[in-house]
């Protein structure tokens, strides 16, 4: 089976990132590069990354005015990253904006479209938390309402916690490329993590690809912490 799994590279040190992503090559789909990496090594940082050969996700979550968010989404599109994300709560036409700007710099440079997945409800949160900024309804109805919204944008797949992809799945059908981060080995702990689960839990729910990160980067050995998620998931 080959791996589901992208792994979190969240860390500021572009020299760390690069040991770990070599490390790991074999043994994961692919590398996320988020804000951590992003606020401080920048676009050069993530192309010596990319200059590994790993798949690249690259974890941006922008969220802004439409204008703003597409002339951003042209500077991630120079980067050709497989995967990035904005936040899906930027509304309709933020999303749309992006999802046209990431197909027109992919086809300027003559390449296969970087996906975008709108981010749902970050997987932090949990009913109590979604309640303090103002949400009445429940984690999971918002989650469906985005998720609707985001393919009616013309996105090309969803950021959702475990818990709700197999409802998402229903909503969206099979076209959405579906990225499940909130995931946790039974032996890992949860951290800031809310609404989590299993590795073999979150596929078996109908998860594309899952992202991880301190289960494996925080191991004292991340090769063997990956070896192990991709045995629990045989
Ligand atoms: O977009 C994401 O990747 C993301 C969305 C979300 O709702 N929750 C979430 O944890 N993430 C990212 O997934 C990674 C999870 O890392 P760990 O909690 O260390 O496994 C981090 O890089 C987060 O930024």
């Amino acid at each position: 089976m080959t791996s589901p799994v992208y792994v979190a590279l969240d860390t500021t040190d572009v020299a760390q990132a690069a040991a770990l992503a070599t490390g790991l090559k074999g043994l994961v789909a692919g590398v996320k590069l988020g804000l951590e990496f992003f606020s401080y090594c920048g676009p050069r940082g993530v192309e010596a990354i990319a200059d590994l050969g790993m798949p690249l996700f690259l974890d941006l979550k922008l969220h802004d005015i439409p204008n703003t968010v597409a002339g951003a989404m042209r500077g991630v599109a120079k980067l050709a990253p497989r995967l990035t994300t904005i936040h899906a709560s930027g509304g309709f036409a933020m999303m749309q904006a992006a999802a046209e700007a990431a197909r027109e710099g992919a086809a300027k440079a003559n390449r296969s479209a970087t996906k975008v997945l709108a981010v749902t409800v970050l997987t932090s949160l949990d009913q109590p938390a979604m309640a303090e900024v103002g949400f009445g309804g429940t984690v999971l109805d918002q989650v469906k309402r985005l998720a609707e919204l985001a393919q009616k944008a013309g996105v090309d797949g969803l950021v959702c916690s475990p818990h709700e992809v197999a409802h998402v799945r229903d909503v969206v059908g099979s076209d959405m490329t579906l990225v499940v981060p909130g995931i946790r080995p039974a032996w890992a702990e949860a951290g800031d993590q809310k609404r989590f689960m299993t590795p073999k839990e979150a596929l078996k729910a109908g998860a594309d690809l899952l992202v991880i990160g301190r289960p494996i980067t925080g191991a004292t050995n991340p090769a063997d912490a990956a070896r192990r998620i991709a045995e629990e998931l045989r």
